[in-house]
């Protein structure tokens, strides 16, 4: 099912017949399918449907043979500078340093990615003030709750202005309220920056009405399309109902 209406400008990834095995064991299956700028594209799956193996090609911790991954329009194999110039991620586990204050974790990062110090210092203020944190900038890391570190990660991850952020199960372990805060903040961004969003959970309250479903069971693509195409096509009422149908009882949170 496409998503058209768009250009060819508004598309921020696009993957085309991707398959990757460990060994024997093949964890995708010829996936194919295409983010756009200003889209939060929920990726579902129960566990083990090869969320993080797809993730983990996207940002090219692995290399697939089979297929091909564009950032941009960027091939990430041949042209991966400008691909992942592109690219922010917030994976499953934590990457910030505890020890570190939340400005010298945003810096560090900064300078990994080319940043002088006072263009990464005015970004770090706009993306703590965005995330209400801003006042805690001094703060040692591991003084942060659960939901505050996440906010911190997803600023990080804006810092250089991708186009495209990768969400890793990012509220796994997070009360409602700062799992609530985080799913707001992101719809937020992608409407407010017309940033694109895939977004890897296996929650189905973090859908929006208004956001794009792929569902993803055993390495393969079971749908794909704006929420409500989906639930027409699939003659469902939810979101969970999609998952049912297509993961048969693996159930979702
Ligand atoms: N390093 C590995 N070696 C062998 N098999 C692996 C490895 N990593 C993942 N797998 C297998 O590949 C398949 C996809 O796993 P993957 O971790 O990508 O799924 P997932 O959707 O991210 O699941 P989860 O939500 O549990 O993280 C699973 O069958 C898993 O057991």
């Amino acid at each position: 099912m496409g998503r058209g209406g768009q250009t060819m400008t508004d598309i921020a990834l696009h993957i085309e017949n991707l398959s990757f095995a460990y060994g024997a064991k093949k964890a995708l299956d010829q996936v194919g399918f295409t983010v756009r700028s200003g889209e939060c594209t929920i990726l579902l799956g129960p566990n083990g449907a090869g969320k993080s193996t797809l993730f983990s090609l996207i940002t090219r911790l692995y290399d697939a043979r089979d297929g091909r991954i564009e950032l941009c329009g960027f091939d990430i194999k041949r042209q991966s500078l400008k691909a992942l110039a592109n690219l922010g991620v917030v994976f499953q586990q934590t990457t910030l340093d505890p020890d570190l204050s939340v400005t010298q974790n945003l810096r560090y990062h900064a300078a990994l990615h080319g940043m002088g110090r006072k263009a990464a210092d005015n970004r770090i203020r706009e993306e703590l003030e965005r995330l209400d944190m801003f006042e805690r900038r001094g703060e040692k890391v591991r003084q942060l709750n659960g939901g505050h570190k996440r906010r911190v990660e997803i600023a990080r991850a804006l810092l250089h202005k991708p186009k495209l952020l990768l969400l890793d199960e990012p509220t796994v372990g997070l009360d409602m309220p700062s799992r609530q805060a985080i799913v707001d903040h992101v719809h937020a961004l992608v409407k407010q920056q017309d940033l694109a969003v895939l977004w890897a959970t296996h929650l189905i309250d973090e859908i929006a009405d208004d956001d794009s479903l792929i569902v993803l069971h055993k390495g393969q693509i079971k749908a794909d399309g704006k929420l409500a195409d989906v639930l027409q096509t699939t003659e469902c009422s939810n979101a969970g109902q999609v998952f049912q149908k297509f993961t048969q009882g693996g159930g979702p949170s």
